[in-house]
């Protein structure tokens, strides 16, 4: 099967100023991928290359087997929503539909209308006037029903309060599963994507430094948290620090997104709350 992205050597520099250093990413279909960096690691600048919006400076880079943004049926193929959910503040949620419908051939009006109905947009409210989750869930909606093969988010979260947050993802994984759509997803915190992404690429100085199924990488590398009145278990490869106490990473936050419905299997120890160590 074709990889939804595949790059080697990808390179890319503002000036001299390194935004991508030397990537090599096989990306298999149906994943849901976490880009996860700190400011400055060059998410913004992989998504730019994915979607087409930047030229690599040397490199090679290829997106559901093509270059991207090849041409207008590729176009189509890639759902792309930049950060700060970007909507026209002027347009009602029914004028984004509309014109939806008339810039992409593929539009499915059905989709739209019903997520629309479901998260309880009002058609007639002005974009301008909805909080930041209600932003998000149009854009959402309006980005899945272009029906693309791949889907991007450039920090969907990193604005919303906890119960949006919570909401989008939930929304998401909704599509994802209806779908069968991959989707990329950025964030400066693991913590906000862990629980919904099943593939991860970690990100820092403009160099990806772990990339792969989080499954795979769970199995290699992770520490686990148990509750208070039993022992801590840590992985026999693992070399973390002293355990933490379930207080780090409470399962039942309201920070915590839903699960992923992805029917990949997890591993047994999945729903225990885990907390990521450095690669070694
Ligand atoms: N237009 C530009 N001109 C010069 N340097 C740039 C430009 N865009 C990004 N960079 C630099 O490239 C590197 C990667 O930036 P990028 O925006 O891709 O990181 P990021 O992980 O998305 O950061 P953030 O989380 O803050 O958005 C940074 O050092 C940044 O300063």
């Amino acid at each position: 099967m074709i990889p939804v992205l595949h790059t080697q050597g990808l390179t890319k520099l503002y000036g001299q100023h390194p935004g991508l250093i030397e990537a090599n990413l096989t990306i298999p279909a149906g994943r849901v991928v976490g880009l996860v960096g700190p400011n400055g690691a060059g998410k913004s600048t992989l998504l730019g290359l994915i979607s087409g919006m930047h030229k690599p400076t040397h490199g090679t880079i290829h997106v559901l087997g093509n270059k991207p943004a090849a041409n207008a049926h590729q176009l189509a193929r890639v759902g792309f929503v930049a950060q700060d959910t970007p909507v026209y503040p002027t347009l009602t949620v029914a004028d984004h539909l509309k014109l939806g419908a008339k810039l992409n051939k593929t539009w499915d009006h059905h989709l739209a209308q019903r997520r629309i109905n479901q998260v309880g947009l009002n058609p007639n409210h002005k974009a301008g006037r909805l909080s930041g989750g209600q932003r998000a869930q149009l854009a959402l909606a309006l980005a899945a029903a272009k029906r693309p093969d791949l889907l991007i988010f450039d920090e969907p979260v990193a604005a919303l309060d906890p119960l949006a947050r919570r909401q989008f993802l939930q929304n998401l994984m909704e599509f994802v599963s209806e779908l069968n759509v991959t989707v990329i997803l950025s964030s400066h915190l693991l913590s906000d994507l862990e629980r919904v992404c099943d593939y991860l690429i970690l990100l820092a100085a403009a160099k990806v430094q772990l990339a792969g199924e989080v499954d795979d990488l769970l199995a290699t590398h992770f520490r686990l948290t148990t509750t208070p009145t039993t022992s801590t278990t840590s992985h026999p490869n693992s070399t973390s620090s002293p355990p933490t106490t379930p207080t780090d990473t409470p399962p039942s936050s309201p920070d915590a997104p839903p699960p992923h419905p992805s029917p990949t299997p997890s591993t047994p120890n999945a729903s225990t709350s885990k907390t990521w160590s450095s690669p070694t």
